[in-house]
């Protein structure tokens, strides 16, 4: 692919304040991503927060921690995720995406080859890649067979370190051009999304602000009915 700079890529300068979503995509959803530690009880709050309004997809984070440890937390909250239909994303490992059945994995840029994972995991499998503010990455992640790009930090966050703070314009660029799904992360709240679902998010992906809510992980997901018009 031809390398642009993302400089190059930023051809109408309307792009940097046209927030306004496309009525032909489908509303904005709710995309979980598990706590990078989780303890035993975790299965009863992840059934919890599902109960609090849709959610499409839990991704399973878990961060320094054993695979084997987590392939076995990994089956209560699979099948939580199946009786409800939401989609079991494993983060980082396709081999262990592979070893669980999960219906997707998420790749960072470190983290793997697209294609490798969909010769792995097969066609029907959603694959997500990592693509910080890069308009190049989220083409080539495109091109390379991805289900959806995922941009990020949009907001401060204390769930992990992050080094990439795009601009919400980006999501206004990636959907007027391109129809494959875009996920906003970081820091995302009920109270900081607006701006983020009015520029085109298809995927509002939420740690923090759920298992960390006041009044519980229910109230977490519940809190995001208003901006997410349910
Ligand atoms: C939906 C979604 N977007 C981005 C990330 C971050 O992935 P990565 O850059 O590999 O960082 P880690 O999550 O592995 O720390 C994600 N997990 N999910
Ligand atoms: C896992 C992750 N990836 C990010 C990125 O920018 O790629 S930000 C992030 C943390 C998401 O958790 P919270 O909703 O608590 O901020
Ligand atoms: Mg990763």
């Amino acid at each position: 692919m031809t390398d642009f700079s993302d400089d190059d890529l930023k051809l109408d300068p309307n792009f940097a304040t046209r927030f306004e979503r496309d009525d032909e995509r489908p509303p904005c959803q709710l995309y979980l991503i598990s706590p990078p530690r989780i303890g035993a009880d975790f299965a009863e709050q992840l059934k919890q927060a599902l109960e609090g309004g849709p959610v499409a997809a839990f991704q399973l984070r878990l961060k320094d921690v054993d695979e084997e440890e987590i392939a076995r937390a990994a089956g209560p909250l699979q099948r939580l995720c199946a009786e409800r239909e939401v989609a079991f994303i494993v983060n980082d490992s396709m081999e262990l995406a592979k070893r669980l059945g999960a219906d997707g994995v998420h790749l960072g840029q470190g983290d793997g080859d697209p294609r490798a994972a969909r010769a792995l995991l097969g066609p029907s499998a959603q694959i997500g890649v990592t693509c910080h503010d890069s308009r190049h990455l989220a083409m080539e992640a495109g091109e390379a067979g991805a289900d959806y790009v995922a941009f990020g930090a949009f907001y401060p966050t204390t769930t992990k370190e992050t080094a990439h703070r795009p601009d919400p314009s980006i999501l206004s660029w990636w959907t007027a051009l391109f129809e494959l799904p875009c996920v906003a992360i970081g820091g995302i709240t009920a109270h900081n999304a607006a701006p983020l679902v009015a520029a085109g998010a298809d995927f509002l992906a939420v740690s923090g602000a759920v298992w960390g809510h006041e009044s519980g992980p229910c109230a977490g997901v519940g809190a995001f009915a208003g901006v997410l018009g349910w």
